[in-house]
């Protein structure tokens, strides 16, 4: 009853705000967020102000129309976990949609290669692979659906919470470019409403993950020692197992990673429902 007084009164606000003047516009969001935004092009036509699911007590922040209807789970984990396996599993179902990491594009931006880069030099290049990264998450979150369920590989939240802060703690990132990728990360977090409604850990031991990812062989990664995929391993841990580095956003539905491919079909068989009915409140 309460969730449809709320609803009722915010497209009430909605309405009121689309047939309002620009400068209104900008008066009626700063009013309830102390926040002045610029109406654009791609706000006025795909996006909208929505009072979502998770976004209570006067919070508002840019929505893609339909973005709060869809179900969201992200794929989390080591690298070589398996991750892109196991959304090759699910990409069977018909009603999933699944997006894989953009590494295509980490790989080639305009002739350049930054992940290349980046495992090269990485206080030279860490700030901009991670800066194109969260670029590239931004824009998968945001993409227009294609199907009921989205599962995508990672997100932006593990691009910062893992990618960046080993950077940081392995005195690999200078704090000035912490800093600015810190700041451009809290902005996006609380302006635009990216929804997840499960995080899915493919929890690997990091042994395991370095055979893997030998045997994948990615040019890229030949240098990778063991020590950076256990040290990419704790932040996981922390973050979503021990709960004690960042904000969990969305609940964690752990499933061991480490045994063979048969016995992992199974295991994603077995968690098939509990993922696709998954609804972060
Ligand atoms: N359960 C498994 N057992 C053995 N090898 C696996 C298993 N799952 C994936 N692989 C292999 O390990 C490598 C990394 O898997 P991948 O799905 O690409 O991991 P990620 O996307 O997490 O980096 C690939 O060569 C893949 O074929
Ligand atoms: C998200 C993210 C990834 N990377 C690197 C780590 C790996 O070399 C690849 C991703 O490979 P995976 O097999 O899909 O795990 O990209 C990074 O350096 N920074 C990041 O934020």
């Amino acid at each position: 009853m309460a969730l449809s007084c709320c609803i009722g009164q915010f497209r009430r606000t909605l309405a009121h705000i689309h047939s309002t003047a620009a400068g209104s516009f900008n008066q009626q969001i700063s009013h309830c967020q102390k926040r002045v935004y610029r109406p654009c092009t791609w706000i006025n036509t795909q996006t909208r102000l929505l009072s979502s699911r998770t976004q209570q007590n006067c919070t508002r922040k840019l929505v893609r129309n339909g973005e709060d209807k869809k179900l969201v789970i992200c794929v989390e984990g080591n690298i070589a976990s398996g991750k892109t396996t196991c959304l090759e599993h699910f990409s069977k179902t018909n009603e999933i949609e699944v997006l894989t990491e953009p590494i295509s594009k980490w790989r080639d931006v305009q002739g350049h290669n930054p992940l290349a880069l980046m495992y090269q030099d990485p206080s030279r290049w860490g700030l901009t692979l991670q800066t194109y990264v969260q670029l590239t998450m931004l824009n998968r979150h945001l993409s227009t659906a294609s199907a009921p369920v989205r599962m995508m590989e990672r997100s932006i939240y593990s691009a910062k919470y893992i990618f960046v802060e080993n950077l940081y703690r392995s005195g690999k990132m200078p704090d000035v470019d912490f800093a600015v990728l810190s700041e451009w990360f809290d902005w996006i977090i609380q302006n635009i409403f990216i929804p997840v409604d499960l995080i899915v850990y493919l929890q690997t031991t990091p042994q395991i993950c370095y055979e893997r990812l030998k045997e994948r062989c990615r040019v890229e990664e030949t240098m990778i020692p063991i020590e950076y995929l256990e040290a990419i391993h704790q932040l996981h841990e922390d973050w979503l197992i021990n709960k004690t580095s960042f904000k969990v956003p969305a609940p964690v539905l752990v499933i061991p990673a480490d045994h063979a491919l048969p016995k992992m079909l199974h295991k994603y068989e077995e968690n098939r429902e509990k993922i696709l009915l998954a609804r972060n409140a």
